[in-house]
């Protein structure tokens, strides 16, 4: 049966999932697109979706399943609604849960309209083991995101350090992964997944840095505790038209979705 699909958002990540999806043949159809007024369609588009401007005209297509993959704002802005009328919906912009009054009014939604916010891997991966590791007793959960410098172009780590004259790879902030997804909504992410896997938002300890040389996104994770402990690290080539989305990103939403709809699905 072919699953129905809408998307929030068509940016970097939505025209990679498109493409992704298209390539299942009639695995998943996406039938609707909600965008901004005034932003155009752009290339890629969907074939025979529908572009909308609101969440009420999105849901008129009767998708099975509402894709957010626009940033932290379209969360805030449209997410609850989703919920609320009963739509389970996966997130791309994980990080604007570190929003702790968001996060409650999405769980009330979610919980009102019994539907979920789904949470991909995303860029990273290794939330199995993570929050298997949670229930077998975390002590310790470390993240390093170390990207290229123009991926932290246009956000506070040029005001944290002199992006356009590094030498060498630098950490330019260190924190709670919950301060690291609200500064860096664009490129924290993977952090607010780490910390919604494992040890949550406050215990979840965050670097961020930035190299001169480096060619991908790198993402490396350590955890340890009563079950034991691993170390996961994973370098993502960049979607072309998003120096800072790892194509990895996108990928995990077209598995996600792809295994909503499979006989045998990873759980
Ligand atoms: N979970 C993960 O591993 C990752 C998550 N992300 C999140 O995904 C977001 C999207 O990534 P990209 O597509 O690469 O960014 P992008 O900047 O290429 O595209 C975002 C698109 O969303 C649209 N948009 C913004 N606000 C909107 C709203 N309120 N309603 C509808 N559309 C809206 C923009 O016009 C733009 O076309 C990022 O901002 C980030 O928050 C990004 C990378 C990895
Ligand atoms: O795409 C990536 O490499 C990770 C990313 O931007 C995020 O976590 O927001």
């Amino acid at each position: 049966m072919t699953q129905r699909i809408a998307l929030i958002g068509f940016g970097a990540m939505g025209r990679s999932l498109a493409r992704m999806l298209a390539a299942h043949g009639d695995a998943v159809r996406c039938v609707a697109v909600l965008q901004r007024p005034g932003t155009p369609a752009g290339g890629g588009w969907p074939a025979g979706a529908v572009r909308v401007e609101t969440v009420a005209a999105l849901l008129a297509q009767q998708p099975d399943l509402v894709v957010e993959c626009a940033g932290h704002a379209a969360l805030q802005q449209h997410g609850a609604e989703v919920l609320g009328g009963g739509n389970d919906l996966l997130v791309a912009a994980v990080g604007a849960l570190a929003d702790a009054a968001l996060e409650q009014r999405l769980r009330a939604a979610a919980q009102a309209g019994g539907a979920q916010v789904l949470v991909p891997a995303g860029a990273l991966g290794a939330l199995d083991i993570l929050s298997a590791a949670r229930l077998a007793g975390l002590t310790q959960v470390d993240y390093l995101s170390h990207k290229p410098a123009r991926a932290w172009k246009g956000t506070p780590a040029e005001q944290l350090c002199a992006l356009d004259a590094l030498t060498a790879p630098t950490v330019f902030y260190e924190g709670t992964a919950r301060e690291a997804a609200l500064r860096f909504p664009q490129n924290a992410n993977v952090a607010a997944a780490v910390a919604l896997a494992g040890a949550g938002f406050e215990a979840t300890r965050v670097r961020l840095m930035a190299d001169p040389a480096a060619e991908g996104n790198r993402h490396v994770l350590h955890a340890e505790g009563a079950f034991g402990s691993f170390d996961f690290s994973v370098t993502g080539r960049v979607l072309p038209d998003n120096p800072k989305t790892s194509m990895l990103a996108p990928a995990s939403l077209a598995r996600g979705i792809l295994n909503r709809g499979a006989a045998i699905a990873l759980a």
